[in-house]
Formats: structure tokens, C-alpha cells, sequence
């Protein structure tokens, strides 16, 4: 079968000459659900940030067998939905509908499919009744439920998260988690929830200093005292 995401060989270096990605190379399957861990610094959201050409690197990235290339960044955009850690970041407009339809109108969609991909967006984070609701005023975790149903709204097959619990209180963490239990996508987490990761994803990757040093089953990575602890993450 076709791999969802393949990474060969990415290296990035940032402007000023740090080197944040060495040679990565990662194979994703349709369906699988992914923890990326590392200790600051490692280097998880610069990679994240590459799965949607937000950043280029060295390297080939495959998404749903399409190269990564400026080519096909519109068709790559709407197969990869990309969730910021701060909700802040994907919400911009005054009302929550205009924020989850922000991608579809983009796209050009006719205004009943726009309606209709809002509503199914909204139903997939329980936040039906939300879209005349300005997203400035709703609370940490209704925000990063929103940001989740823009990107849900563009209908993509890989969903990747950047810190999704950071700053959510213990109701709203627990309430998230059982969201994403509940999404059909890949999915592909950067966290350093490693309570998450043990319920939720059953693949874990180790980053530190900008290269995979693991990637396994969750079980046995984080049984891995030593592993955890070399890795900053214990
Ligand atoms: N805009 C930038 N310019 C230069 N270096 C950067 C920039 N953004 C990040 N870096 C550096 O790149 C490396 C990787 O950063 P990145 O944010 O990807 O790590 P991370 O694993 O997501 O960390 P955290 O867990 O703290 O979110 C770090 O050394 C960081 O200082």
C-alpha cells in the first residue's frame, strides 16, 4: 500500500544557520495515529511545518503520493490540515462560520457546499450552534475546537497538530483527547503529553537535536526508562 506521508531525507536549516532537521526520513501509513516527542528544541514543529510547505527543506516529501512542490501546494493544503498550538494563530475573523469557511470560499466551493462542509466541520468537534459566535470570546478549549473544524472544513486525510493539550484545563484536555480519538484522519501530534500518547496515538517518534533517535510502538517506547530519560523526556 501507498504510504499517506513519506519523508526521504529532509534537512532544514533556519536563515541564521541552525541546522533544526538532519536527514529525516519517516513512512506514514493510511489511518495510523503518530506522537512526534523531543525535548524543546528537537525540532517537532519545524517538521510539522514542512508537511504543508509552510517551510522547504532538503529532501523529498511524498503526501498522498504527490510530491511536495510548489505545483501542488493547493492540492497539498487541502490533503494535510495543519493545527497550530495557539488557536490565536487559525482564527482571524468575527464570526466562527467565516473562519471555518475561510477554506473552502478560498477554494472557490459554491455556497451550499461551503454550508454544508461549515456544518459537518462544526458537528465533527461538537460545536454545532457556535458559528454566529464571535471565536475572540469563547474559551481556550472551545478555540482549539474551532481551529480544528477550519481545517476539518477543507476535508483533509492528514490532520497534524502542534501541541494540541498546551494550555488546556484538565476538562478540556480529557474533551480534546476524546476528540481525536474520535477523528478518522492520520494523525500526526507533536506533544509533550506523554499521558496522551499513551491513549491515544500507537506509534510514537523520538526527535532531539533535529533527527529521529526512535520510532516504535507506543508501548514500548515509553517503557523505555533510559530512552525517555537520554531524550530529555523524563
Ligand atoms: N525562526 C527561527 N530561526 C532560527 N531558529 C529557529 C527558528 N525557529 C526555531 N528555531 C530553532 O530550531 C530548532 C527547532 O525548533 P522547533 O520549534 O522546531 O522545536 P520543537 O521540538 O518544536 O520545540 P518545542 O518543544 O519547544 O516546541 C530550535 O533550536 C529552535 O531554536
Amino acid at each position: 500500500m501507498e504510504p499517506i506521508i513519506e519523508i526521504k531525507d529532509l534537512s532544514y536549516a533556519y536563515p541564521d544557520g541552525k541546522q533544526a532537521l538532519k536527514d529525516i526520513s519517516l513512512t506514514v501509513q493510511s489511518g495510523e495515529k503518530i506522537a512526534l516527542v523531543g525535548p524543546n528544541g528537537a525540532g517537532k514543529s519545524t517538521l510539522l511545518y514542512h508537511l504543508n510547505g509552510i517551510f522547504t527543506g532538503q529532501g523529498k516529501i511524498y503526501l498522498g503520493g504527490m510530491e511536495l512542490n510548489k505545483q501542488n501546494l493547493g492540492a497539498i493544503r487541502a490533503f494535510v490540515g495543519l493545527v497550530f498550538q495557539n488557536p490565536d494563530d487559525q482564527l482571524f475573523s468575527t464570526t466562527v462560520f467565516e473562519d471555518v469557511a475561510y477554506g473552502p470560499i478560498y477554494q472557490g466551493m459554491d455556497p451550499a457546499t461551503v454550508q454544508s462542509r461549515v456544518e459537518e466541520a462544526l458537528k465533527a468537534v461538537h460545536m454545532e450552534g457556535y458559528a454566529r459566535r464571535n471565536p475572540y470570546h469563547l474559551s481556550g478549549g472551545e478555540k482549539k475546537r474551532i481551529a480544528i473544524a477550519t481545517v476539518l472544513s477543507m476535508q483533509p486525510q492528514v490532520l497534524v497538530f502542534d501541541e494540541p493539550t498546551s494550555g488546556l484545563d484538565p476538562r478540556a484536555r480529557r474533551e480534546l483527547i476524546e476528540l481525536l480519538q474520535e477523528l478518522p484522519q492520520t494523525l500526526l501530534i507533536a506533544t509533550h503529553d506523554l499521558s496522551m500518547v499513551r491513549i491515544l496515538t500507537p506509534r510514537t517518534v523520538i526527535l532531539n537535536q533535529g533527527s529521529i533517535v526512535a520510532d516504535g510502538p507506543t508501548e514500548e517506547i515509553l517503557r523505555d526508562e533510559e530512552l525517555l530519560f537520554v531524550n530529555g523526556l523524563r
